[in-house]
């Protein structure tokens, strides 16, 4: 069929696919109102006592009501994909491919594949001819001779895409030589960058599928260049999991980890557009404090940055060593060994005593403690110890009265056989009756106060005070820290933190070793199961951090996407994923990489690529996809009426192209401040909003922002502020900086600067 053929074939496909939807959401919103009077009917026949058909109602109402709302909501696109595919000794066969499988469920007929379901995977890795796919019963071999893309337009079927057919040859480009254009995805590219991420389910590809669908069991570390889908691949795979765990893995066993609260309103649209819901999302540090179970005001690592950038040269050095050991491995070894003398002088204890009465002997506690029960957490034991003893308490307190009794009656014999019988003897035998009386009925109540009392002084809860006598192990220094830390580098980071902890605040830096603390000393906290975590920006983690998740997730299950060219927290963060492969996860650990980019043209790709060759890391440059546009503009001001026009008249073209978002980005806060004050007292026809530091999401198209808080983001038109060579000077920090932000723009980008432009742009 020629194309016009075909695309008209798919229009009435489509129209044939919609009215199936219509009929059959009308059946499931009847079925829903019929469950909704059955379960009305149940509650009030059951008066609030329990009854198991009414809970399966209502898990049966919800699939339902979920069924009619994604039904309703895939009538506008219900795919976006087709493979026609033919099984090794069967028909071939048709299939539809979109966000969720959509099919009558009492006949059994599929009209839409689920793009998670593993045939869905030829799709997105196949090529036609032969092909193979993993089934849960196992392989399937067969033939795909069809991939084709379906290009909606507010809800219109507007084109259609053949692999092959579409895609053109270019020649000579990349170094492999030949390279296709994908045209469906250039289309998809041009597109503008709204406040959210999107859903890429229609473009993933097969790089970028591999990671989304591989295998759950181990941890997997992927870094990937700017632009080239890391966040949204890591997001997709959740999804991926969800579908595929569906029986072992809810929304609440699901963790992702990003670098600040802006960031995580930027990705909270993904998920749901997939159909997932409930996932935790969070910082690092709140995760971290949450495991604590402790409340403190975290100054954020951003914080510190800006902090850092006014101390004098001697102070920056040892902000950065501090970072930096206490994100290392060193640093949990440090703690190891503070655990093992901690176990030892907990182990010095005494009786459990009701006067001079014992109820418990401390050896039998010591061996409880240092030897049976030695595999648990320090406060573990101590807890076991007090079950397995409260158990014995009464036995225990019977036998100390059974002493006493002894004891007087030896106290009233000696009485009786050295005095005769007088009334003095009579008297003092009364007082002697009384007295141990009184203590048989004292004994009762202090027994069980003194024992209370023991665990209540042996069991230390409070992780702040545990990590502040950390700090203060003057005595034991050199064998704790097994003489790797100069004592100078010690002394400075006990005053910080103890100073910071009597102010209510927490450093991020010290959030990981609390957590270790907690972990070792308490033990796992009571929280909901952790089976799969996803660490965005891993760059900026540091090792230790890396490892005290780890030990938290079921499995060590963790998707880790990161790349090391934006590593602007290098002094504690990761230089290098082969130490994370090698200290962290013992080698047992997959490791992918994405070199090409999604979000910006060519243009900009290869402007911010000289800036990635001028980084120590030597990473492989990013390659973009085939799009082009404008040449990144250095721009050379004069004036404030000179960045004011130039504003506007970038600002104008962009609204004319229809293109949304425009961020003017400056090195910090102050640069910001200065950015908004010109704009905003010289007359501007746009209203353009400054991003504070405790903002928690971005919801305007015109902004100013600092740099390190772009990280991640992504904007039509980025105008660097003022990249002159003060504002990002050659060193390592600035030049990841400016990789960042050079990175952010899709369309265009303007550079302006003042004076001299910096040597990362020469
Ligand atoms: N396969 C794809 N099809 C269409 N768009 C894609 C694809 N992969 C990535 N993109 C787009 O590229 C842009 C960058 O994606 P994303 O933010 O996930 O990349 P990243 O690697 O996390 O970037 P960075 O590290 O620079 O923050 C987004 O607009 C995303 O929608």
């Amino acid at each position: 069929m020629e194309k016009q053929e075909e695309l008209l074939y798919e229009k009435q496909h489509l129209l044939d696919v919609r009215e199936w939807l219509n009929s059959y959401v009308k059946k499931q919103i009847k079925e829903e109102e019929k469950l909704e009077t059955k379960i009305f009917n149940m509650k009030k026949a059951s008066k609030g006592s329990y009854n198991y058909e009414l809970e399966t109602t209502e898990k049966l109402y919800a699939v339902v009501k979920k069924n009619v709302s994604n039904y309703n909501e895939a009538k506008e696109q219900p795919y976006f994909a087709r493979i026609d595919f033919r099984e090794y000794r069967k028909e071939k066969e048709s299939l539809y491919i979109g966000k969720y499988s959509l099919g009558d469920w009492d006949t059994g007929d599929e009209k839409v594949i689920d793009w998670r379901s593993p045939i869905a995977d030829l799709y997105y890795s196949g090529t036609e001819g032969k092909v193979y796919y993993k089934a849960p019963g196992g392989v399937i071999d067969g033939e795909l001779s069809l991939k084709r893309k379906f290009l909606f337009n507010d809800g219109a079927l507007e084109d259609i895409f053949d692999e092959s057919i579409n895609d053109i040859i270019l020649n000579n480009v990349g170094e492999e030589g030949t390279e296709l254009i994908d045209e469906f995805l250039k289309i998809n590219l041009e597109k503008s960058s709204g406040n959210k991420l999107k859903d890429i389910v229609a473009t993933i590809q097969k790089e970028q599928n591999e990671i989304i669908r591989w295998d759950k069991n181990l941890p997997i570390i992927v870094q990937g260049a700017a632009g080239s889908g890391k966040t949204t691949v890591a997001l997709h795979r959740l999804a991926y999991l969800l579908y595929r765990y569906k029986d072992s893995i809810v929304g609440e066993n699901i963790l992702v980890l990003a670098p600040n609260s802006i960031f995580l309103d930027y990705i909270s649209d993904v998920l749901p557009n997939l159909g997932v819901d409930k996932v935790n999302q969070r910082t690092v540090e709140e995760f971290l404090l949450k495991v604590v179970g402790s409340r403190m005001n975290v100054i954020t690592k951003d914080q510190k940055l800006t902090a850092i950038q006014e101390e004098s040269e001697q102070n920056r050095k040892f902000i950065f060593n501090e970072s930096k050991l206490k994100g290392s491995l060193l640093y949990k070894e440090i703690l190891d060994r503070y655990i093992k003398t901690l176990e030892v002088n907990e182990a010095q204890i005494d009786d459990i005593k009701i006067d001079q009465w014992t109820l418990f002997q401390s050896s039998e506690i010591k061996r409880l403690f240092l030897k049976d029960l030695n595999n648990l957490p320090i406060n573990k034991r101590k807890e076991e110890i007090k079950k397995y003893f409260s158990k014995k308490l009464g036995e225990n307190i019977k036998k100390v009265i059974e002493k006493i009794e002894l004891y007087y009656e030896y106290k009233i014999n000696k009485l009786k056989k050295e005095i005769d019988d007088t009334i003095e003897r009579r008297k003092e035998l009364i007082k002697i009756y009384d007295e141990r009386d009184e203590l048989k009925k004292n004994t009762l109540k202090e027994g069980k106060v003194a024992f209370e009392d023991y665990f209540k002084q042996w069991i230390n809860k409070d992780m702040r005070d545990q990590y502040k006598d950390f700090l203060c192990i003057d005595d034991n220094f050199e064998e704790i820290t097994g003489n790797k830390i100069p004592l100078t580098l010690w002394e400075y980071i006990k005053e910080k933190t103890l100073s910071n902890f009597s102010e209510g605040y927490i450093d991020a830096d010290d959030c990981a070793a609390m957590a270790y603390l907690k972990l070792r000393i308490d033990g796992m906290p009571k929280m909901t199961e952790i089976k799969h975590v996803v660490i965005d920006e891993a760059q900026d983690y540091s090792p230790f951090q890396l490892y005290v998740i780890s030990e938290i997730v079921t499995g060590k299950s963790m998707t880790i996407v990161g790349d090391l060219g934006q590593g602007i927290y290098y002094y504690r963060g990761i230089n290098d994923w082969n130490n994370v492969i090698n200290e962290v996860f013992k080698e047992k650990c997959s490791y992918k990489t994405l070199t090409q980019s999604y979000r910006s043209t060519i243009e900009i790709i290869e402007f911010a690529n000289t800036v990635l060759s001028k980084q120590k890391l030597n990473l492989t440059p990013t390659k973009p996809v085939i799009r082009h546009g404008a040449k990144p503009e250095l721009i050379k001001l004069d004036s404030e009426q000179d960045f004011i026009s130039q504003v506007n008249s970038i600002a104008e073209k962009i609204k004319s192209e229809n293109k949304k978002s425009v961020a003017i980005v400056c090195r910090n806060f102050a640069q910001c401040k200065e950015a908004d004050k010109i704009l905003k007292t010289k007359a501007n026809q746009i209203k353009w909003k400054m991003v504070k530091e405790n903002d928690k999401s971005i919801k305007d198209d015109f902004i100013i922002i600092p740099a390190h808080l772009t990280k991640g983001l992504e904007f039509d038109c980025v105008i660097i502020y003022d990249a002159n060579s003060e504002s990002y000077t050659a060193n390592e920090f600035d030049s990841k900086l400016l990789y960042v932000v050079l990175t952010r723009a899709l369309h265009y980008e303007y550079i302006f600067y003042k004076g001299e432009v910096t040597p990362l742009l020469k």
